[in-house]
């Protein structure tokens, strides 16, 4: 079975970074939970990129704030697609440090980045890669549009 990995440069991203574990888990995916940080466990850093993929995992989702090189450095050590979430961390420019520190990667080394905060998306998109190959998961996901499509036209009744 697919596994995603998610992990954070820090437990203070946690409250953002549960939204990815979330959607995962309503996915019935299993999910592995881990601080990871390239500045404070570079070592850690450099076992989980080279090793995740030995490990069961199928995808990786990076949330870090600030100066975020996590997600691009777990990405040019694994073969695995990596998600990148910025995260507004509590001293950081907006966001913006995070968001660009993430999105602007060199070319050969993607990450794909979600918005600022979007660990849902994240988890979705995961959902999505899996699903790519697994048709149970892609059918959870045929299932979940479906229900964005019905609460927006609920939503609409009320205006008419
Ligand atoms: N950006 C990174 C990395 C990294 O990229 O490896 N490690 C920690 N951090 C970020 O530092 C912010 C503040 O961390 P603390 O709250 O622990 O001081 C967090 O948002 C974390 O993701």
């Amino acid at each position: 079975m697919s596994k995603v990995g998610v992990i954070m440069g820090s437990k203070s991203d946690l409250p953002v970074m549960q939204d990815a574990i979330d959607i995962l888990k309503g996915f019935e995916i299993e999910v592995e939970v881990d601080i990871v940080s390239a500045h404070r466990t570079p070592d850690k850093l450099f076992d989980y990129g080279k090793n995740a993929h030995t490990r069961g995992f199928s995808v990786i989702i990076a949330g870090a704030g600030g100066a975020a090189h996590l997600p691009g450095m777990i990405a040019s050590l694994s073969p695995l697609p990596v998600i990148g979430v910025p995260v507004k961390s509590s001293n950081s420019i907006d966001g913006w440090d995070s968001v660009l520190s993430i999105l602007q990667m060199p070319g050969g080394v993607p990450v794909a980045t979600v918005a600022l905060n979007g660990a849902k998306n994240a988890g979705i998109l995961a959902a999505q890669i899996i699903g790519a190959q697994d048709t149970g998961v892609r059918d959870k996901i045929i299932a979940y549009k479906e229900g964005l499509k019905t609460k927006v036209n609920e939503s609409a009744k009320d205006l008419k």
